[in-house]
């Protein structure tokens, strides 16, 4: 009986969550560590950002113009057709500290630029007549406009003391901006789980192996796994601490296994595990050659794990388990079936447990085109994903077939087609749950 996706979905949270919720410091919700700002796009914010400052952090000009005093009355008569002569005060420049605003004077002031005392509103200077900067002296006759009209008011936008960005939140280009406007050189952010990325096979050779130089040795193949599932990884949150090629000799697993994985000591307090989860790839189906599946499995006591059917394809055999109190994923070896795995079972649990990535955007799209699909099996077929137009509905059409071998279809899809294992003959036109890569 094969597992579920929800059920092994399931399994992968709860074997992340115990082996590190007994780590000796925590994965999970740790008490964070500062970073600069240019290193903190996408990690999680560990405490919440309180605003040290307001924000404008004084009133100032929305354009450049004239900034003048109106009665706070004057709401009426905007725009009403109706005019004043003022004289011309100081220039007010962006950066200045000007002086206070005599009555019946307008000054001319840039955008940005600090409002004088006395100063409510500002006329743009496209509408004075003349419509330019008058040297001081000169009158300039401004259109009736209300108290407030382009004034931007001291923390009108973020104002001192308030929560300015949440715990836990996945941090973009807008927090850091908005973190260097309070004045913040860095953020404390959680930390990341770090990975082991083992990619595994006889024939697979590195891109640039010297032993390709003259071309591809014949029944080989280049390490696709690597660089794909390390990017993944990386958009995942997480950090790659090694990749390693690993042969089919499953001694040699073992050993780098043991060197790798495990209580290495500190510098200081408890011992810490050397990475927080392994991630292997290949090497767990059926053929005489399983490398993970052999070296795991004569490890004795320090490992863990259990192979496994999850009615799934692309991404049917599994391996999960812990190696000396580490979690293992191990993923089968197809380029496809391995990344599906990381996006339906990885991905999920790092974002239940530590906050990021931020899930992948789900939509229901229409399909272009008939669908077969295998019986009691949920099928991940790639897709490129048409968002709604004026007058269409979103829609979704399969790039390339169901075979997992298909690297260069899932070069051009971006987006994964959900077929649950229930459906087997989908019609053009049919609604499909679709995952945006
Ligand atoms: N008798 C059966 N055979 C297979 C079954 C099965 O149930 N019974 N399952 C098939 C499915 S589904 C998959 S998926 C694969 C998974 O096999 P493994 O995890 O053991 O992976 P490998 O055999 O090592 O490799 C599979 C495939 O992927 C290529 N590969 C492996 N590593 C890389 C890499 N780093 N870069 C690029 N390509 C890689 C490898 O050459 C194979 O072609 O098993 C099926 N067989
Ligand atoms: O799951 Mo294998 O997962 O098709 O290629």
């Amino acid at each position: 009986m094969h597992r579920t996706v929800a059920e092994h979905q399931d399994a992968v949270e709860q074997v992340l969550r115990r082996s590190w919720a007994a780590f000796p410091s925590p994965v999970m919700d740790d008490g964070g560590t500062p970073v600069p700002l240019s290193a903190a796009r996408g990690r999680v914010l560990a405490r919440a950002l309180a605003a040290g400052v307001d924000l404008p952090p004084f009133a100032n000009s929305q354009m450049d113009g004239y900034a003048i005093n109106v009665g706070e009355d004057q709401l009426e008569t905007a725009d009403s057709g109706q005019s004043t002569v003022y004289v011309v005060g100081e220039t007010i420049a962006a950066g200045a500290v000007p002086g206070t605003l005599a009555p019946g004077t307008a000054a001319a002031i840039m955008t940005g630029a600090m409002l004088p005392d006395g100063a409510n509103a500002v006329v743009p200077v496209e509408r004075a007549v003349p419509a330019l900067f008058a040297e001081p002296g000169a009158t300039v006759e401004l259109p009736a406009t209300s108290a407030g009209q382009f004034v931007r008011d001291r923390g009108s936008d973020v104002a001192r003391g308030s929560l300015a960005i949440a715990a836990g939140t996945v941090l973009n280009a807008a927090h850091l901006g908005l973190a260097a406007a309070l004045g913040c050189t860095e953020l404390v952010v959680r930390r990341r789980a770090r990975v082991l990325l083992l990619t595994t096979g006889d024939e697979v050779l590195a891109p640039g192996d010297p032993a390709a130089a003259g071309g591809l040795p014949p029944g080989k193949i280049f390490d696709a796994n690597g660089a794909l599932l390390r990017a993944a990884l990386e958009e995942s949150g997480v950090e790659v601490l090694h990749h390693h090629m690993v042969s089919d000799d499953p001694a040699a697993l073992l050993r780098l296994l043991e060197s790798q994985v495990g209580q290495v000591p500190g510098h200081e307090g408890p011992p810490e595990p050397s990475c927080d989860l392994v991630v292997t790839v290949g090497g767990i189906s059926a053929g005489a050659f399983e490398v993970v599946r052999l070296a795991l499995g004569s490890a004795g006591a320090q490992s863990r794990m259990e192979f496994l059917h999850v009615a799934l394809q692309p991404g049917g055999p599994q391996g999960l388990g812990t190696f000396r109190g580490v979690p293992v994923l191990a993923f089968p070896g197809n380029p496809v079936s391995s990344y599906v795995s990381l996006e339906l079972f990885l991905r999920p649990a790092l974002t239940v447990l530590l906050g990021a990535p931020a899930p992948r955007r789900r939509v229901v799209a229409t399909l272009e085109h008939a669908l077969s699909s295998p019986a009691g099996k949920h099928q991940v077929r790639r897709g490129i994903y048409s968002g709604p137009e004026f007058e269409s509905a979103p829609s979704v059409r399969e790039v390339g077939g169901s075979s997992s071998h298909l690297l260069g279809s899932l070069a051009q899809a971006d987006a994964l087609i959900h077929i649950p294992a229930g459906s087997t003959e989908l019609q053009a036109g049919a609604k499909v749950e679709v995952w945006l890569l």
